[in-house]
């Protein structure tokens, strides 16, 4: 029985759904037909044809109730491949119970984690009360356009009346699951810096790697002082701005290398960057056009804020947060159900990057990230991702318990029919 398990996990590891080219055909199929040895109803949407979601649906007895949604995305970040002790689309199980492949922590785990919990709820007798619509959606690792976007704005998804939905979260090293309640807003800065060009030999003010790197010495010095805040134990990851230099473009190729004695015209450097919700956007746009690359020094810059529709803050300029107290009913129930399964939870936390969560809470839905994975080391888009099988049985008893709770929890201070989100 648990060989069966973790070989049903294995074929969904294997199945190589990596940006850019997933086989999402082959993973919709696996899906589909795990679903159908479930008795689940299943619906493929294709709002870009090629990427399919499969949507599947486990009815509840009383359909006036909101409905309860399992989120995950079927798409993974590509592997080097050479890099790994395992290739990293065999999810090889090792003497340790290791389960190494990508996607074994985001997220195809809790996938078909959520399948195998509806298998032991159904093979325990369990007849849930809201209806439970699990979504295989494809694309979040490219933005989630094609995907959970696209589904968030769709009448088929408001027909769901859905009131609560769960998305990923984290590993833990710890024993404390973590959970997440909200998440950072990318920004996607680009600095571009001009100046004189000239002999390789000569020292002069104001050429474009000079001004690049005063650029970057200000942006370092910042990224230095927020990184200081989370050493010290004052901020959590989310809660702090997150700078990362991801690319340096400077220099004159030749076919072999680059010029070198000849100092560029153009120098260019871009950062990811991560802004928390509850962080002042325009004291950081401030500090983007007045110290980062500010014209005086010959500097110009795109901040493409990722995707300016879904950002951190809702209409009324308001961060839009999963309530983490009693006014959400939801998180109640899953610190009991995680708690009731010998599950314990960490405090909420910000989701540090972002994940396809964001859609459904900006629909003023609360949605709440959630990986069941302690006791392991965070290896989301990194060499060697992998899963303990007991860690992803443990997930299993943790989603089976959240579940039955969810699909049968009944608000009794309102009235029948209203769509008890928050
Ligand atoms: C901003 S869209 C890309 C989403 C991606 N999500 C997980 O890693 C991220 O970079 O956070
Ligand atoms: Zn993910
Ligand atoms: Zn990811």
């Amino acid at each position: 029985k648990e060989s069966e398990i973790i070989s049903r996990f294995q074929r969904y590891l294997q199945i190589n759904t990596a940006q850019p080219k997933p086989l999402y055909r082959e993973a919709a199929d696996f899906i589909l037909s795990e679903a159908a040895s479930l008795s689940l109803e299943s619906q493929t949407l294709e709002f870009v044809p090629g990427k399919p979601l499969v949507l599947l649906k486990w009815s509840g007895s009383d359909p006036s109730l909101s409905s309860v949604l399992l989120n995950s995305h079927t798409d993974v970040v590509p592997a080097e491949h050479d890099k790994w002790t395992h290739p990293p689309f065999s999810a090889h199980l090792d003497s340790n119970g290791d389960i190494y492949a990508r996607g074994s922590q985001d997220m195809k785990c809790v996938g078909i984690q959520y399948l195998e919990a509806i298998r032991r709820l159904k093979a325990s007798g369990f007849e849930p009360k809201r209806s439970v619509y699990l979504s295989f959606v494809p694309d979040e690792e490219i933005g989630g356009h094609a995907g959970a976007e696209k589904f968030a704005e769709s009448d088929v998804f408001k027909d769901l009346n859905v009131g609560i939905v769960l998305d990923e979260g984290l590993a833990s090293p710890t024993e404390n699951y973590r959970t997440f309640y909200a998440e950072r807003c990318p920004m996607w800065l680009v600095i571009k810096a001009t100046g004189a060009p000239g002999h390789g030999a000569k020292l002069y003010d104001n050429t474009a790697t000079e001004n690049l790197f005063k650029s970057i010495e200000s942006v370092r010095r910042f990224r230095a002082s927020q990184f200081d805040l989370v050493k010290a134990g004052l901020k959590a990851e989310g809660e702090v701005v997150s700078v990362n230099m991801v690319f340096l473009k400077a220099g004159t190729p030749t076919p072999t290398g680059f010029v070198m004695n000849l100092q560029p015209s153009e120098a260019e450097a871009g950062f990811d960057i991560r802004v928390p919700p509850t962080a002042d956007q325009e004291s950081l746009e401030r500090r983007i056009a007045e110290e980062w690359a500010p014209s005086s020094r010959n500097m110009t810059f795109m901040c493409g804020q990722f995707k300016q529709k879904v950002s951190v803050l809702d209409d009324s300029g308001r961060p839009i947060l999963t309530a983490t107290d009693s006014s959400n009913p939801w998180w109640g129930l899953l610190e009991e159900a995680v708690k009731k399964a010998d599950g314990k939870l960490g405090k909420p936390e910000i989701f540090p990057a972002s994940t396809d969560a964001r859609y459904f809470r900006q629909l003023g839905l609360p949605a709440i990230g959630f990986s069941p994975m302690a006791n392991t080391p965070i290896l989301l888009h990194d060499h060697n991702e992998f899963l303990n099988k007991d860690e992803y049985l443990k997930g299993i008893e943790i989603y089976e318990s959240i579940i039955k709770a969810y699909a049968s929890y009944v608000d009794h201070g309102r009235s029948a029919g209203s769509r008890d989100e928050l």
